[in-house]
């Protein structure tokens, strides 16, 4: 096993779905009104694929071994991932040990700082990383939650995701997480309506369940502040992603502010145990949510979970289907995970990756056993019928 080289390294793309799941067709709730950065003009208000949130796509990397395994991973990187998988980081891996993730790790990592350390490269990083963990897990013989020192409870809980937390609800979640459809410069009437969504979604969930309010970068200080302070006595159970990802004064002034009992979450569009770190010593949150297949991959997410641990902070993981379950099974501090509901209506629950894997699992009454993750590796096929594209080789 320890002679396992790796023989080839190849990046590939796809649209529709998949790791970029914001690459839906029209009329999907996730491309809805909702409030975002951009959403101050009003030409880019109605929907987020106006201003390019669907531009990337899903790159896939797969990482041959000298005995022929395969192992592989997919993420939002689209062409651009492709180039620099192909063109700079295939160098660290080809006629490396598969055993060797941490300098495999640290090489790409510092070969991109001129460039990198956040955002697509990081994503990109992220991506190889998995697919090394996935081709670990298969030569093993052996799922990558038992890498990882193995699961601490027998079964994941997860919260949804979605445009109808009463579905959620109905459908077994322990909770509803809605995107705020109002931003600032929608003035009062747009908080007025956003505190009134909340509380028609209190009255059809009934007060035991969770829900919760995604804002996805798009609020200042004042209005996170007044918005947490109307939704408290509807039950909000965290305010997520209110600010911009680097204003990490604001988030701390934000949590300073919030109603007691209410958590401030954030870290989504986060990278690395540098950036986390910045969140934790400026006590921005009480939740950070990295998502594994744009933090860094979990090479990373090891070291951002121990820092969180020492600073009493939970670990929720964003999305990342199958790359985050694998983690969240194994660490005391996640308690629970994420399901994003990708049916159109968020009426049903489909895989989150669709259609790009098969055998991706998914929860039933909102709950996933961990007898569902033990294959080896991901335990994740891609879908032969999604056609791949390799835009560049080396
Ligand atoms: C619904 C949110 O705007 C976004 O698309 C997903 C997200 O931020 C989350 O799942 O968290
Ligand atoms: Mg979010």
């Amino acid at each position: 096993m320890t002679d396992v080289t790796i023989k080839q390294v190849r990046a590939y793309t796809v649209r529709g779905g998949g790791a970029d799941y914001h690459d839906q067709s029209e009329g999907h709730w996730i491309d809805g009104q909702i409030s975002t950065p951009m959403s101050k003009y009003p030409e880019y208000r109605m929907n987020r694929r106006s201003f390019g949130l669907n531009v990337l796509g899903t790159l896939v990397v797969e990482v041959e071994a000298s005995d022929g395994t395969v192992g592989f991973a997919v993420t939002t990187a689209g062409e651009i991932g492709a180039f620099i998988v192909e063109r700079h980081l295939a160098r660290f891996l080809e006629g490396r040990k598969i055993t060797e993730i941490e300098k495999m790790w640290d090489q790409m990592f510092n070969a991109t700082l001129f460039y990198g350390r956040k955002g697509i490269v990081i994503n990109t990083i992220s991506g190889v990383d998995l697919a090394l963990w996935d081709l670990l897990g298969k030569v093993r013989g052996e799922p990558v939650h038992e890498l990882l020192g193995g699961a601490v409870r027998d079964e994941l809980q997860f919260y949804a995701t979605g445009a109808r937390p009463d579905l959620a609800r109905d459908m077994g979640f322990i909770g509803g997480k809605m995107p705020l459809a109002h931003g600032p410069a929608e003035g009062n009437e747009g908080l007025t309506r956003n505190l009134e969504h909340l509380a028609e979604m209190r009255s059809r969930v009934g007060d035991d369940f969770w829900l919760m309010y995604d804002c996805w970068m798009s609020l200042d200080v004042n209005y996170a502040t007044r918005l947490a302070q109307g939704a408290s006595e509807l039950g909000l159970k965290w305010i997520e992603e209110a600010l911009p990802p680097d204003d990490y004064w604001g988030y701390a002034e934000l949590k300073r502010n919030v109603p007691k009992g209410m958590l401030v979450n954030t870290g989504e569009h986060e990278a690395t145990r540098w950036g986390f770190r910045l969140l934790m010593e400026m006590d921005c949150c009480d939740v950070i949510q990295p998502d594994v297949g744009w933090c860094g991959g979990v090479t990373e997410l090891i070291k951002i979970s121990a820092l969180a641990d020492a600073h009493n902070k939970l670990v929720v993981p964003h999305g990342s289907s199958v790359y985050s379950y694998h983690f969240v099974i194994t660490r005391h501090n996640s308690p629970f995970a994420e399901f994003l509901m990708m049916a159109p209506k968020a009426d049903e629950v489909v895989p989150m990756f669709h259609p790009l894997l098969l055998d991706e699992p998914v929860p039933s009454h909102g709950r996933m056993s961990v007898s569902a993750l033990d294959k080896p590796g991901f335990g994740v096929r891609l879908n032969p019928e999604c056609e791949l594209s390799r835009p560049y080789t080396h």
